[in-house]
């Protein structure tokens, strides 16, 4: 399946110089696809292939050219009214509801599981004509994996659990997979690794290579997410590099953020990974799921993100199964706007706590 036919030398070398002139834009009317009916449609997994270091070093990053993209985007498409709210209904189906922190409780947990079954009010949903809808996975620490898995009995809700020593996965490697291991058994369905940054800082990209394929392979059945910590990368090249050779060792997304660097999910760095995710496409035909996290509170900056993914990627990767939010707030300012939308009044904040 590698390289795809029909794809030249010169055409995969075009898709890695990441911030080059930009052909590919559809410039179709923006509008969103039919509404989500089935959360998790089938999407083959990401083979993965051989380390490919031709292209890891054909891998390039304009830095101005990115920045220079990403600062028109806010704004740059504008969805008003009954699109919008459908925009965002859109988005809540794909985030993954998050709680990461270390006074954690059991009982917030299956509150956060409550609210994951049933995000939006009933009320507002009808008032839309919507169906009912959830999010896109719960994600937690090992230690709460069994609580989410039976508060989320019976919803098809995955429970997504953080792994390999996160945030900072220096605990010793052995650890880090025997990890995997245990979150797979406690019922974790999707698994969210973060990598040994220092590889991609110091070029080892056969040491990131194995160490993505043996995490892939420790999650067995599990999707595995793979978390780049992008703000401690350095450069857009090596986030773009990380990005392919982690694509190439199977990961099934890639992932911004542990939403515990200085600096988490941002415009730039989206672009710069999600052109990665569209050049591994083109090379190999797999599609790999887009994941960004850390800092993403605000119904209008998912509106962005989704306008991103739809410019670069098609609408084919807006919905879950290709498409996530790390997002432990952003719900409820989703909720709020629904709100604003259906009653034409903004509530306080706080009525929209999630856990
Ligand atoms: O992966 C998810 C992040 O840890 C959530 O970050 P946040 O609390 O800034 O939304």
């Amino acid at each position: 399946m590698y390289p795809l036919p029909g794809l030249g030398k010169r055409a995969v070398a075009e898709r890695l110089r990441i911030g080059g002139p930009d052909a590919n834009v559809p410039h179709e009317e923006f509008a969103m696809p039919e509404p989500v009916t089935r959360l998790h449609p089938e999407t083959a997994r990401n083979p993965g292939m051989p380390l490919d270091m031709d292209i890891v070093r054909a891998v390039q990053a304009n830095t101005s050219a990115i920045e220079r993209r990403a600062a028109t985007l806010p704004g740059r498409r504008t969805v008003k009214k009954d699109w919008q709210a459908a925009w965002l209904l859109r988005a809540i189906t794909c985030i993954d509801l998050t709680t990461l922190s270390g006074d954690d409780t059991e009982g917030r947990v299956k509150r956060l599981c409550a609210k994951a079954r049933q995000p939006v009010r009933p009320d507002l949903l009808d008032a839309m004509g919507m169906a009912p809808i959830t999010v896109g996975a719960v994600c937690v620490y090992h230690d709460m994996v069994e609580t989410a898995v039976r508060a989320l009995d019976g919803s098809g809700i995955p429970v997504a659990a953080v792994s390999t020593g996160f945030p900072a996965g220096l605990s010793p490697f052995r650890l880090r997979l025997a990890e995997i291991g245990e979150s797979v058994a406690a019922g974790a369905s999707e698994i969210d690794i973060v990598i040994s940054r220092r590889h991609a800082l110091t070029g080892d990209w056969q040491a990131l290579y194995d160490e993505m394929r043996a995490f892939r392979d420790a999650c067995g059945d599990a999707h595995v997410k793979a978390i780049l910590a992008t703000g401690e990368l350095g450069t857009l090249r090596n986030v773009a590099r990380a990005s392919m050779v982690c694509m190439m060792a199977g990961a099934d997304f890639i992932k911004t953020s542990t939403g515990k660097e200085g600096v988490n999910a941002t415009l730039p760095v989206s672009l710069t990974m999600i052109r990665a995710i569209r050049a591994y496409r083109a090379m190999t035909g797999a599609r790999v799921g887009y994941k960004p996290a850390g800092g993403i509170s605000k119904a209008k900056d998912a509106l962005t993100y989704l306008a991103l993914l739809k410019e670069e990627l098609g609408d084919d990767w807006l919905r879950p199964a290709l498409f996530r939010f790390g997002a432990s707030s952003l719900l409820g300012d989703i909720e709020r706007q629904l709100e604003h939308h259906v009653t034409g009044r903004y509530s306080a904040a706080w009525r929209h706590g999630l856990a």
